[in-house]
């Protein structure tokens, strides 16, 4: 779509730069107009193919469901090993199961990612993975939007992160924040964690 447009528009340009010449220097606004319009439209091309990357990943993201809980444990729990993430076990991710979305592909989870309400107006997002081979092909903002959007319809109007990549939820709309800013009840998550309290995790926070 964007050769037969970028075609069309060195032709007109070629076309009116003729006419122009033979009018003896005098453009003609027909042809200004339609090499502006084939402008935008070439840009409008470029935009949505690379908004599309995303769109033509062969497989879903879904709500997740009981038979996830293995693969999903085995996920996470594969960063939990390299200290990149929390571990979870079996029974947390059970009691939870409706937190998370899934990225399955060839009947296969790809990766995960969970909303969890804690306060108010306010959800954690967390256990959220994408398989190493499959990282940097738009899975990871795919699950994060999806999780976001589900937040919003539910009333949600803050959401925040504990993470070691605070990068990526930067690229997300997210922005770092003190973690005391944060409501105590958070803490109870992080009491529970090996780590603490010496933990490096960066909080950021996203207004939905
Ligand atoms: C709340 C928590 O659970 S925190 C734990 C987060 N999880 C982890 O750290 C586990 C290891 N990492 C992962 O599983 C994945 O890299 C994720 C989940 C962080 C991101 O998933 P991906 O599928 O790779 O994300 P996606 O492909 O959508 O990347 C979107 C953008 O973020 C960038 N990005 C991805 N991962 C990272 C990262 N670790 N650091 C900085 N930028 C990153 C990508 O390059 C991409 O940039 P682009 O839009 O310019 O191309």
């Amino acid at each position: 779509m964007i050769i037969v447009f970028i075609i069309l528009f060195v032709i007109l340009y070629y076309l009116s730069l003729s006419r122009a010449s033979s009018r003896q220097g005098y453009y003609n606004f027909d042809s200004i107009f339609l090499f502006i319009f084939l402008f935008i439209r070439i840009i409008h091309a470029i935009i949505s193919e690379e908004s599309n990357i995303h769109k033509q990943l062969p497989g879903i993201i879904r709500k997740a469901v009981i038979e996830d809980v293995t693969p999903m444990k085995d996920l996470i729990n594969s960063y939990a090993k390299k200290e990149i993430m929390l571990p979870r076990s079996v029974g947390e991710l059970y009691e939870n199961i409706r937190n998370f979305y899934v990225y399955e592909e060839n009947g296969e989870v790809v990766g995960c990612c969970a909303l969890q309400v804690v306060w108010e107006d306010l959800a954690e997002i967390l256990s959220f993975a994408v398989k190493p081979e499959c990282t940097g092909m738009g899975i990871g903002s795919m699950l994060l939007d999806a999780s976001i959007e589900e937040g919003k319809n539910i009333g949600v109007k803050r959401a925040f992160t504990l993470t070691y990549v605070p990068e990526f939820f930067e690229r997300q709309g997210f922005s770092k924040v003190e973690k005391a800013s944060l409501p105590h009840k958070v803490w109870v998550g992080c009491i529970k964690c090996p780590k603490f309290p010496d933990c490096n995790e960066i909080a950021l926070l996203r207004y939905l």
